[in-house]
């Protein structure tokens, strides 16, 4: 971690996403708020910066003047103008961090000159120190961007360093994946108000189930088959429910949602 020591963080936007991020690192102690720094359009998210106790920055320019890890969160269709508008403040000396859905590194390099570029693709659970994060490096991006990177984002989660043709698929997983779980999660809770539970009691079931089940795949390491049959009893409640999702498509309707986002991203990546 004293990788980080003199690394000071400027968001280029302060929105739900730069959130997640720096409370998540300022929460795993990698980077304390007062080494960050945020600039958005709107002072009400300044302000929300500035209650965790980063400063702020009147403007992306100056934004550069004081951070040398610039993490660029605003969204894709703006992201050109942010960049290219920094562009004369950008040396060498910055590593800039994209989180911008779609956006190729060879347009970020264009954008930005002479800046070292890492792309990432995370998620918002950063927020609750969970993100499923997927990275690659720009050609000028050094082993130690890499490992500061890595750091920044195993702080919060866990990241995977992969092709950048590849970057749109994590996307559709795990980028967009958790509003997939969101609408699992108050489903299944809407399930439980239908057979008689309290709103409360079936969100709260719900969503530790899918917590659970998380973890059960994460740490058992079998296949999520193999797991789902250690809960079909014969004739049971389970495989009675499985059949009505066998039914409704509940299995290709997210493997089309994650191929639909991905392709998304690709279209994005054309912009
Ligand atoms: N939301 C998610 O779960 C994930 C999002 N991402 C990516 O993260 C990026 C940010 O997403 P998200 O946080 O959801 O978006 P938000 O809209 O919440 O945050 C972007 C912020 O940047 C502000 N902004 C707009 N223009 C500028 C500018 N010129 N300079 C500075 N700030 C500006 C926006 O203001 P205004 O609202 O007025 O435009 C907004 O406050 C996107 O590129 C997205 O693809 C990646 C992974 C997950
Ligand atoms: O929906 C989006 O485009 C962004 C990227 C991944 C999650 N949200």
């Amino acid at each position: 971690a004293d990788m980080l020591a003199n690394t000071r963080v400027g968001f280029i936007g302060a929105g739900q996403m730069a959130e997640a991020i720096a409370r998540g690192l300022d929460k795993a102690g990698v980077v304390p708020a007062n080494k960050m720094c945020a600039s958005d359009v709107n002072v009400g998210r300044m302000k929300v910066f500035e209650s965790l106790g980063t400063s702020v920055c009147s403007s992306n320019t100056k934004l550069a003047e004081t951070s040398n890890v610039l993490i660029l969160a605003v969204k894709p269709q703006v992201a050109e103008k942010v960049v290219t508008d920094m562009k004369p403040s950008l040396s060498k000396d910055h590593l800039l961090v994209s989180i911008a859905a779609g956006i190729p590194i060879s347009k970020l390099q264009d954008w930005a000159g002479e800046a070292r570029i890492v792309r990432v693709m995370p998620n918002v659970a950063c927020m609750v120190g969970e993100t499923a994060a997927g990275m690659s490096l720009g050609k000028t991006a050094t082993p130690a961007d890499s490992d500061l990177v890595t750091t920044m984002f195993e702080s919060v989660g866990k990241i995977h360093v992969v092709d950048e043709k590849l970057l749109n698929a994590v996307t559709g997983v795990s980028g967009s994946g958790p509003a997939y779980i969101f609408m699992a999660i108050e489903a299944l809770a809407d399930g439980g108000v239908a057979a008689g539970l309290t709103r409360d009691v079936a969100m709260s079931l719900a969503a530790q189930t899918v917590l659970g089940s998380a973890k059960m795949v994460l740490e058992t390491k079998k296949h999520p088959g193999e797991l789902k049959d250690m809960v079909t009893s014969p004739a049971g409640t389970t495989i009675a429910g499985i059949r009505e999702l066998e039914d409704r498509g509940f299995r290709s309707a997210l493997i089309n949602a994650v191929v639909a986002g991905a392709k998304r991203g690709e279209e994005m990546s054309k912009y």
